[in-house]
C-alpha cells in the first residue's frame, strides 16, 4: 500500500483565524477510493478546494506522492498530479466534447490514444464527439469533466458531488465507472457524495465531516453493515425533529 494522498491536522476556510474545517487528518493510497460525506455545510466543499490549491489552506499540510504541497498553489498541485472535477463542471460549454478533451491532454501525439482510453470508459460520449458540451445532457456534461480529469492522468481525483443535478439511475451507472478507473489507474479518488448507500458501495474508506470536523471514519464495508453509525454522526446531538432529521443511510440519499 503506498500513501498518495495525505493531509495533516489541515484547517480550512475563507477567513484568515476562523476556520470552518479543523484538525482533518486524511490518508489515502493508490487506487483506493474514499467517500467523503456529510451534511450541507459540513465543509466538505471547502476541504476539496483547498487540497487542489483553489483557497489557501488555514494550517497543518498537505502532501501529495510524498512531496508537501504550497498553500494556495492550484498551479502546482495539478503538476503534483491532483485534479478536481468541481461541482459546477466548469466545461467550456461553447466547444465540443472533443475539444474540451483535447484541451486536457497535453501531448499532441498521444491524443488520440487518450481520446479512446476515456471513451472506453464513457462509450456513451462516442457519438456526441462533435456536439458542444453546453448541449449535453447533465450525466454526459458530468462524463464529459470527469473523462478531461481523467485526460490529465491524475494521481488523486477529487471529485465534487458527482450526482448534483442528476437522476440516481445515472449515478448509479458512474460510481462503477470510477471504482474501475481507480482498479484500472492506480488513482486515489476522494468523492464527496450525497448518494451514501451508493458512495459505499464503491468505495473503500469512507469518513463524514459534521460542523467542520471528522467525527466518523472507518472502512465502507463496515460502514454499509451498520449505516446507523453513518447516520448518528450526521445527527450528532441534534436530536431535535423540527431541526431536521436526515434520511436514514440506508436510503440512496442522506442530505
Ligand atoms: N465562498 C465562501 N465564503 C465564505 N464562507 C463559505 C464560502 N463557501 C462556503 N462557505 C461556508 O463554509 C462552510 C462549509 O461549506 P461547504 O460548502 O464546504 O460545505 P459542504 O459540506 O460542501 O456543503 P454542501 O453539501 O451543502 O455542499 C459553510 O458554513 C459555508 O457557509
Amino acid at each position: 500500500m503506498t500513501t498518495v494522498l495525505r493531509c495533516d491536522d489541515l484547517a480550512a476556510g475563507y477567513t484568515k483565524g476562523r476556520p470552518c474545517v479543523r484538525g482533518l487528518d486524511l490518508e489515502l493510497n493508490k487506487g483506493e477510493i474514499l467517500a467523503m460525506l456529510g451534511p450541507n455545510g459540513a465543509g466538505k466543499t471547502t476541504v476539496l478546494l483547498t487540497l487542489s490549491g483553489l483557497i489557501p489552506s488555514l494550517g497543518g499540510s498537505v502532501e501529495v506522492d510524498g512531496t508537501a504541497l504550497k498553500s494556495g498553489d492550484a498551479r502546482g498541485t495539478s503538476r503534483a498530479g491532483l485534479v478536481l472535477v468541481p461541482d459546477n463542471r466548469a466545461l467550456f460549454t461553447t466547444l465540443t466534447v472533443a475539444e474540451n478533451l483535447r484541451l486536457a491532454v497535453s501531448s499532441r501525439r498521444r491524443w488520440t490514444s487518450e481520446r479512446d482510453r476515456i471513451l472506453n470508459y464513457f462509450p456513451g460520449l462516442r457519438d456526441r464527439l462533435k456536439v458542444a458540451a453546453g448541449a449535453l445532457s447533465g450525466g454526459e456534461q458530468q462524463m464529459l469533466a470527469i473523462g478531461r480529469a481523467l485526460a490529465q492522468n491524475p494521481n488523486v481525483l477529487l471529485i465534487d458531488e458527482m450526482s448534483m443535478g442528476l437522476a440516481p439511475v445515472i449515478v448509479e451507472r458512474l460510481l462503477p465507472v470510477m471504482r474501475q478507473v481507480a482498479d484500472d489507474t492506480d488513482t486515489a479518488i476522494v468523492l464527496v457524495e450525497q448518494h451514501v448507500a451508493l458512495a459505499l458501495e464503491v468505495a473503500d474508506t469512507a469518513m463524514v465531516l459534521r460542523h467542520g470536523e471528522k467525527v466518523l471514519e472507518d472502512d465502507a464495508d463496515v460502514l454499509k453493515a451498520d449505516p446507523l453509525r453513518i447516520e448518528q454522526a450526521y445527527l450528532g446531538d441534534d436530536t431535535d425533529p423540527e431541526g431536521g432529521v436526515p434520511a436514514s443511510a440506508t436510503a440512496d440519499t442522506v442530505t
